[in-house]
C-alpha cells in the first residue's frame, strides 16, 4: 500500500487546443505504491493530461513534480529519464522491427553495441516475474493487437518506470491476460511505483485502484479514496452527471437467411493440413455475436467476409445472391458494412477532417456525388447530423479524426456505417473505449437495426456485450468455428469451454 510521499504532482494544468480547453486547470497527486484510477467520459481531457506528463504534449499552464522537485517535462525522452512509463491507447512500436529490437531502441549501449543479452534477460525477468510473454523474435507488424499493447506494456517495465502511466491498458487484453496483468500492477505497487490506470471499465477501476480521480470536461470533478461506498453506479454518475442505463435485449423474431457464408477457408489457414471450412448462416433481424480468445481468426473471418481479406475458398452470400470475387467496395454495395476493431489503421483516414472520413468511400455515390461532382454541401450536413445524433466531441466536422479522442473516433465510425442503414454489419469491439454513457447509445442503435432486419455479427473480446446483445453465439478457436447455439443455451462457462478449444456439446455427451 501505499505511504504518504508523492513520487508525482500535476498543479493547476491547463491545455487549450483552439477552441476546445481539453483541461482546466487540472490538479492530481500520486503517491508512492499508489495506484490511481483516471475516470471521465469520452473526451473529458484524461489522454491530453497524460500526453502532457509524458512530453508529447506542453501544457499552457501549470506545474508538475517528480518526487518533489518541479521539472521541466518538455520531451518524452525527459519524461523517460524522470521515471516516467506510458502504454498508450494506440501502440507507438516500430512495425518493421522484432519485439526484441523495439525493447531495445533508446537503450545505452555496451562498449558501442547493444546488449541483446540483457535485453533478453530483462524481457524473461518481466515474462517470469509478471506474466507478460512474447516471443522477442516476433515482428510487430505480425502482432495482433493485444500483443501490441503487451508489448508496450513490457517497454514501460523495461525501462523500470516509477510513475507507470496506463491509457486503457486493457481495452485488448483478455481475462486472464487482464489478471495477469493486475498481479503485475500489484508487484509493482509493492515495488513503490505509483500508477495512473485510466479506464472507462468500472469493475477493473474499482477492483485495482487505491483512489479515483474523476473528469469531466477538463476539469475533475471528484477526487475519491477507493472504499465500499464506491459503486459503479456513484462512479457512472460522477462522470456523466446522470445514472447509466444498461441495455436489455429482447428477444426478437428472425428473418430469412441474410448473409451465408459458406464452406470458407480463411486465407491465412489455407496453407495448413487440416484448413478448416467455415459455415455461417446469419438471418434478417439476427445478432449473432462471435466470441474467442483474440488471435483465433475472429479478425480474419470478419475481413474475409467483408471483402478486406481473400478467402481461399468457399462463397459469401446475401440474400442469395453469391457475390463474385468480394472486394470492400462489391461487398459494399451488395449492403454490407464493416466496422473493424482498428479504427485508425483500417476505418479512418486520420489526416483527413471529420466530415470527408464520414462519407469516405462513399464519396463518389449519391447523394453526396452526382454526375462526378462532388456535393460537399452534402458531405457537411451530412456530417453535421451524425455528429449531432452521436453526440461526437468535439462537434467540429472539420476536425481532423486523429485529433479526436479515442472514444470519439469510435462514435463517429459507428455513426458513419449505421447511417447507411445495412443489410449487414459486421462490427468488432463495438464499445471498445467507450464511456458509459455512449456503450449504452450504441448497444441501443445495434438492437434498433436488428429489429429493423439487419444481419449483425459481432465480435467482441466483452463476453458481457455478447450475452448482453446477442441472438445466437458462436465461438471461434483455431480458425474454425467450434460452437454455435442460440444464447439462452450458453453460459459463460460453456462458452468459456469453447474458447479454449472444447465443443461443450461433445464435453457434456461425455459426461
Ligand atoms: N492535438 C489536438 N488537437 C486538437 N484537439 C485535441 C488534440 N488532442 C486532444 N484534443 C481534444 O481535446 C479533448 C480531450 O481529448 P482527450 O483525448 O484528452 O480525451 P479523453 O478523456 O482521453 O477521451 P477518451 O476516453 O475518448 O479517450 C478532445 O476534445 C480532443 O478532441
Amino acid at each position: 500500500m501505499s505511504d504518504q510521499i508523492p513520487v508525482l504532482v500535476l498543479s493547476g494544468i491547463t491545455k487549450t487546443f483552439g477552441k476546445t480547453v481539453a483541461n482546466s486547470s487540472v490538479s492530481l497527486e500520486v503517491k508512492r505504491g499508489e495506484i490511481v484510477g483516471l475516470l471521465g467520459e469520452n473526451g473529458a481531457g484524461k489522454t491530453t493530461l497524460m500526453n502532457i506528463l509524458f512530453g508529447l504534449y506542453r501544457a499552457d499552464e501549470g506545474k508538475v513534480f517528480v518526487e518533489g522537485n518541479e521539472v521541466n517535462i518538455a520531451t518524452t525522452a525527459d519524461a523517460i529519464s524522470l521515471g516516467i512509463g506510458m502504454v498508450q491507447q494506440h501502440s507507438h512500436a516500430v512495425s518493421r522491427h522484432t519485439v526484441l529490437e523495439n525493447l531495445m531502441l533508446g537503450l545505452p549501449g555496451k562498449n558501442g553495441f547493444l546488449d541483446r543479452a540483457f535485453a533478453l534477460n530483462r524481457l524473461k525477468e518481466i515474462a517470469d516475474g509478471y506474466g507478460l510473454r512474447l516471443d522477442p523474435s516476433r515482428v510487430v507488424s505480425t502482432l495482433a493487437v493485444g500483443e501490441r499493447q503487451r508489448l508496450d506494456i513490457i517497454r514501460a517495465l523495461f525501462r523500470r518506470a516509477r510513475v507507470l502511466i496506463l491509457d486503457e491498458p486493457t481495452s485488448v487484453l483478455t481475462p486472464q491476460e487482464t489478471e495477469g496483468l493486475f498481479s503485475a500492477l500489484r508487484s509493482l505497487q509493492a515495488d513503490g511505483v505509483g500508477i495512473i490506470f485510466i479506464s472507462h471499465k468500472l469493475n477493473e477501476v474499482m477492483a485495482i485502484t487505491d483512489r479515483i480521480v474523476v473528469m469531466r470536461r477538463g476539469k475533475v470533478v471528484a477526487d475519491v479514496v477507493n472504499d465500499k461506498t464506491v459503486t459503479s453506479v456513484t462512479l457512472a454518475t460522477m462522470m456523466c452527471g446522470h445514472e447509466p442505463d444498461r441495455v436489455q435485449r429482447i428477444p426478437h423474431t428472425r428473418g430469412d437467411a441474410c448473409l451465408v457464408a459458406s464452406e470458407v477457408v480463411l486465407q491465412r489457414d489455407e496453407a495448413k493440413k487440416a484448413a478448416h471450412k467455415i459455415n455461417l448462416t446469419i438471418h434478417s433481424g439476427e445478432i449473432l455475436g462471435v466470441a474467442g480468445v483474440s488471435g483465433n481468426g475472429q479478425v480474419a473471418l470478419a475481413e474475409t467476409i467483408a471483402g478486406v481479406a481473400r478467402a481461399a475458398h468457399g462463397s459469401i452470400s446475401i440474400d442469395g445472391d453469391i457475390i463474385e470475387n468480394p472486394s470492400p467496395r462489391r461487398m459494399q454495395q451488395a449492403g454490407l458494412s464493416y466496422i473493424p476493431e482498428d479504427r485508425i489503421g483500417a476505418g479512418f483516414v486520420s489526416t483527413m477532417p471529420l466530415k470527408d472520413n464520414m462519407v469516405l468511400s462513399r464519396f463518389s455515390y449519391p447523394p453526396f456525388s452526382r454526375a462526378g461532382w462532388i456535393d460537399w454541401g452534402k458531405v457537411l450536413s451530412f456530417a453535421e447530423s451524425q455528429i449531432a445524433e452521436y453526440d461526437v466531441r468535439p462537434p467540429d466536422p472539420q476536425m481532423p479524426v486523429g485529433l479526436m479522442s479515442g472514444g470519439n473516433q469510435q462514435k463517429a465510425i459507428v455513426a458513419r456505417e449505421l447511417a447507411f442503414s445495412p443489410r449487414v454489419l459486421i462490427i468488432a469491439q463495438p464499445t471498445r473505449g467507450l464511456d458509459v454513457s455512449a456503450i449504452a447509445f450504441v448497444q441501443r442503435s445495434l438492437i434498433t437495426l436488428r429489429d429493423a432486419g439487419c444481419s449483425i455479427m459481432l465480435i467482441s473480446d466483452d463476453l458481457d456485450e455478447i450475452f448482453q446483445l446477442s441472438d445466437r453465439i458462436a465461438v471461434m478457436y483455431e480458425g474454425s468455428i467450434i460452437w454455435e447455439t442460440p444464447i439462452e443455451q450458453a453460459t459463460v462457462a460453456s462458452v468459456g469451454l469453447a474458447m479454449n478449444g472444447s465443443n461443450p456439446a461433445l464435453t457434456e455427451a461425455r459426461a
